[in-house]
């Protein structure tokens, strides 16, 4: 090895080395944002940005089955089949999204999706899984979850306010009972966005937080943290002073 290599390694080695650093720093002051934040901030990327919901939709739900991949690769898994449970609102479409992708991926996600909101994204996201062959199932009980190697809660997200209603209340006990690892995108379901867990609330393994985590994310402590939804421009981070860590490269995610 010459002089000019070894200088290049040692450039490289302090680059990288620096960079850990920057990410760490940014960590240790990432925003976690309160209900009112995490709805401002929506709010602005549609009103003030122009983005399209389904647009940012296929972004988070792309984020979150990248991160499902980084956590629970496919040729590890016990089973491929994933069970993908979606709620009513943007949560359950990113359920949606993060199927297809899964599917794309190698895995086999069943889709668990109790009260469809009749909306032409949602009709879309469906009919687009339907065509790929994904599974939709009408009722989940807790001996069926044993064929699963994983379940996605895409119950509720950041506009969740408790208690749960009637409607999801069985969904919630089979996830709450079941021994197979949750991943719940944005928020633990049944959680209070900014209070955490009731006393009785899931503990998923992988949390994948969207845009920024919300309050809640302080007190979750599964095996795996990831950040997606890679589309927020730098003007609304600096406005609402998010420090958001560097993301890898050109992945969609990061674990934080
Ligand atoms: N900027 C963003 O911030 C983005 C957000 N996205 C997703 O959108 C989510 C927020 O979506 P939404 O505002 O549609 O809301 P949610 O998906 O959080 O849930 C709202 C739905 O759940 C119902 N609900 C609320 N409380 C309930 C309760 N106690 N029992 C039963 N049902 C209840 C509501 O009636 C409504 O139908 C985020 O968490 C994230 O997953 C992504 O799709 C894209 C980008
Ligand atoms: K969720």
């Amino acid at each position: 090895m010459n002089v000019t290599q070894l200088l290049l390694i040692k450039t490289f080695t302090k680059t990288e080395s620096i960079n850990q650093e920057l990410t760490t720093i940014a960590d240790r002051n990432m925003k976690y944002l309160n209900q009112t934040e995490a709805t401002n901030i929506d709010i602005e990327l549609f009103n003030d940005y122009k983005f399209s919901v389904d647009q940012l939709m296929e972004l988070a739900g792309q984020s979150v089955a990248h991160a499902i991949a980084k956590s629970f690769p496919v040729e590890k898994l016990s089973s491929k089949k994933l069970l993908v449970c979606c709620g009513p609102g943007n949560n359950g479409g990113d359920g949606l999204v993060a199927a297809r992708h899964l599917s794309l991926m190698g895995y086999t996600p069943v889709i668990y999706y109790p009260k469809m909101v009749d909306k032409e994204l949602y009709r879309n996201l469906v009919h687009q899984c339907k065509s790929m062959d994904i599974e939709m199932v009408q009722s989940v009980d807790l001996e069926q979850t044993k064929d699963f190697g994983l379940i996605v809660d895409a119950l509720f997200g950041f506009s969740f306010k408790p208690p749960v209603r009637p409607d999801f209340l069985n969904i919630m006990d089979v996830m709450r009972r079941t021994d197979v690892p949750i991943a719940s995108i944005d928020i633990p379901s049944g959680w209070d966005v900014e209070n955490g867990p009731p006393e009785d609330g899931i503990k998923p393994a992988l949390l994948i937080s969207l845009t920024a985590p919300k309050l809640c994310a302080n007190q979750f402590n599964g095996k795996f943290h990831y950040l997606g939804g890679r589309f927020v421009p730098p003007s609304l981070q600096e406005k609402y002073k998010l420090n958001l860590p560097t993301y890898p490269g050109v992945d969609t995610c990061v674990q934080i």
